[in-house]
């Protein structure tokens, strides 16, 4: 077994192939993962997303390609020993208390239950540990499946739609553990259909279309190369909207407020020229595009180009 360490990747993907009768559900995909990243796995339904978390489980054989888990190959047993997994629909034996049910895996995995106890109050179910797991919420359920997934402080963690079913704070608390456990240097791959959620709360973006991998990077990185354009929205008094607009070139007038796109390359040059209007201003807004419309461009060209 070979021991990783900051300075070797957690997870290694090296042009992975995997057909299903025709159908090329992982096509060419290669990209490598580091200690302590959040890293989004985006894509349409069918892009190959859980495809490719089985592949890297080891639950699936790949055609082509090279994968290599903690240093070691998928499904081994060092591999497995340092990797968890949340499925996207998690299902438990309904008569277990929440208690037993990570008891039950803790045995499993071969760790101390005592030790992984605790993980139930980080998930915000420590009222229902004495609870049969038959009435747990959706979101119980999803957050016991988190606790199972973190029990003995594993280096790569994959979350197959992690947040599917659970309130904005719940949300708020899964990205909350996210964001804690990748300090303290585990590579979590989450893939998710919520953009928004993930924009200010994952370090890097792969997006998979039909089996490819069409951008992987951090997102501004990926704004840049869209070149998609960034909106200002200047607020001044209704009287001076026409003046404010003249002196800043044109824009879309609305009642208290001028708008219009620049490049990123242009943007500090337009605020300048804003803020060399002094009293005119009363704010101005800075909107640069989301992460649903960086994945729309790439998903776009995409399909384009197929
Ligand atoms: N066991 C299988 N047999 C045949 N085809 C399969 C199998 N598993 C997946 N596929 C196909 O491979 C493609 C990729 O599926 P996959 O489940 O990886 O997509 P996904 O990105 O996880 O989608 P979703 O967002 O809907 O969960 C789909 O076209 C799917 O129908």
């Amino acid at each position: 077994m070979t021991e990783t360490n900051f300075h070797s990747p957690t997870l290694s993907v090296r042009s992975v192939c995997k057909t299903f009768a025709g159908l090329k559900a992982v096509d060419g995909v290669s990209f490598s993962l580091n200690p302590g990243e959040r890293v989004a796995l985006l894509g349409h339904n069918g892009a190959g997303k859980t495809t490719l978390f089985k592949i890297v489980l080891g639950f699936l054989k790949r055609d082509g390609g090279d994968v290599s888990v903690l240093g070691s190959a998928p499904g081994s047993h060092a591999a497995r020993a340092g990797t968890a997994y949340l499925p996207e629909s998690v299902a438990f034996p309904g008569s277990l208390t929440g208690r037993e049910v990570l008891t039950f895996y803790a045995r499993l995995k071969g760790e101390s239950p005592a030790a992984a106890l605790p993980l139930l109050d980080r998930v915000g179910l420590a009222d229902a540990v004495k609870r049969r797991v038959g009435t747990y919420s959706k979101g119980m359920r999803q957050r016991l499946g988190l606790a199972q997934a973190l029990i003995g402080r594993p280096k790569l963690i994959l979350l197959d739609e992690p947040t599917t079913g659970l309130d904005p704070i719940s949300r708020q608390n899964v990205y909350e553990l996210i964001g804690e456990i990748a300090g303290q240097g585990t590579t979590v791959l989450l893939s998710s259909h919520a953009l928004t959620e993930l924009e200010a709360r994952t370090d890097r973006i792969l997006i998979l279309s039909r089996g490819k991998l069409v951008a992987d990077d951090i997102l501004s990185r990926l704004r840049a190369q869209a070149g998609l354009p960034i909106r200002l929205k200047v607020w001044t008094r209704p009287e001076d909207v026409a003046h404010v607009s003249e002196c800043l070139g044109g824009g879309r007038m609305n009642g208290r407020s001028v708008e219009f796109d620049c490049n990123a390359d242009d943007k500090i040059q337009r605020l300048s020229a804003i803020s060399a209007l002094g009293g005119l201003v009363e704010d101005v807004d800075v909107h640069a595009p989301s992460l649903d419309d960086v994945y729309r461009h790439f998903s776009n060209a995409a399909n384009r180009e197929s």
